[in-house]
């Protein structure tokens, strides 16, 4: 092979990637800000994806080819210091918009919880007698038909002795009755800072991907 032809067949490669990247599946990963989600991108794509204490670090959308799909981080939506309601309302906004665009595209989504906060959180907004964003966010991604799971991590702050039981009140609060151990297909347990939850969610993303893209061949 001549360095001009090697030249050639590089652009080509890059090329035809390029254009497979807008037609591979997605996986898309939500969640409120600093339950995890940089962590378990971090996990899946092994890259160095910025981890951070401060809340709402990642702002854009970041996009990982993982081969068979494309990994979508999507920014932490709900509380974060210094930004306004205005501000918060426009990132759900962007996030919406994003998951309307490529609805089609959309093999499977992930949707982080903080096993600790959540319900807290929750009981807040009820007594507001308003939705919680992430249950709202669950909903839509189910009317959607886009095959949501539930990772809550962070399972570790929550004592070994009680992980039933305030399993049980997470997926209530979700719309599902107890027992938890019903929904194992749409709900994954994890802690995430040490790994546990990976390969069960990554099996999951496997199993979505890989009947988007059979569903996709006829
Ligand atoms: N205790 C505990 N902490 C965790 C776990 N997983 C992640 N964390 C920590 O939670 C913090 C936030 O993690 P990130 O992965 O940055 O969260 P994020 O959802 O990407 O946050 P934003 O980018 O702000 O939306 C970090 O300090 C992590 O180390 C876990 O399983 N248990
Ligand atoms: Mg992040």
């Amino acid at each position: 092979m001549d360095d001009e032809f090697k030249k050639n067949l590089e652009k080509f490669k890059k090329m035809a990637k390029s254009k497979n990247i807008e037609e591979k599946p997605q996986v898309i990963v939500v969640g409120r800000s600093n339950v995890g989600k940089s962590t378990l991108v971090r996990l899946i794509t092994k890259k160095n994806v910025r981890v951070g204490k401060k809340p709402g670090v990642t702002l854009k959308i970041n996009k990982y080819d993982m081969g068979n799909y494309i990994l979508v981080d999507l920014p932490g939506f709900g509380f974060m210091t210094g930004l306004d309601d205005k501000v918060q309302d426009k990132i759900k906004d962007e996030i919406v918009k994003y998951i309307e665009d490529n609805k089609e595209k959309i093999a499977c989504s992930i949707i982080l919880i903080d096993a600790k906060a959540f319900p807290e959180i929750v009981d807040r907004w009820d007594k507001r007698d308003e939705i919680p964003i992430d249950i709202e966010m669950f909903d839509f991604l189910n009317e959607l038909k886009l095959n949501p799971i539930i990772l809550i991590n962070k399972m570790d702050k929550i004592k070994k002795n009680l992980w039933d039981e305030h399993l049980d009140d997470i997926v209530e609060l979700f719309g599902y009755p107890a027992p938890w151990r019903q929904w194992l297909d749409m709900v994954v347990i994890g802690i995430l800072k040490d790994g546990e939850g990976l390969k069960d969610i990554l099996y999951k993303i496997n199993y979505h991907v890989s009947l988007y893209i059979k569903r996709n061949k006829k």
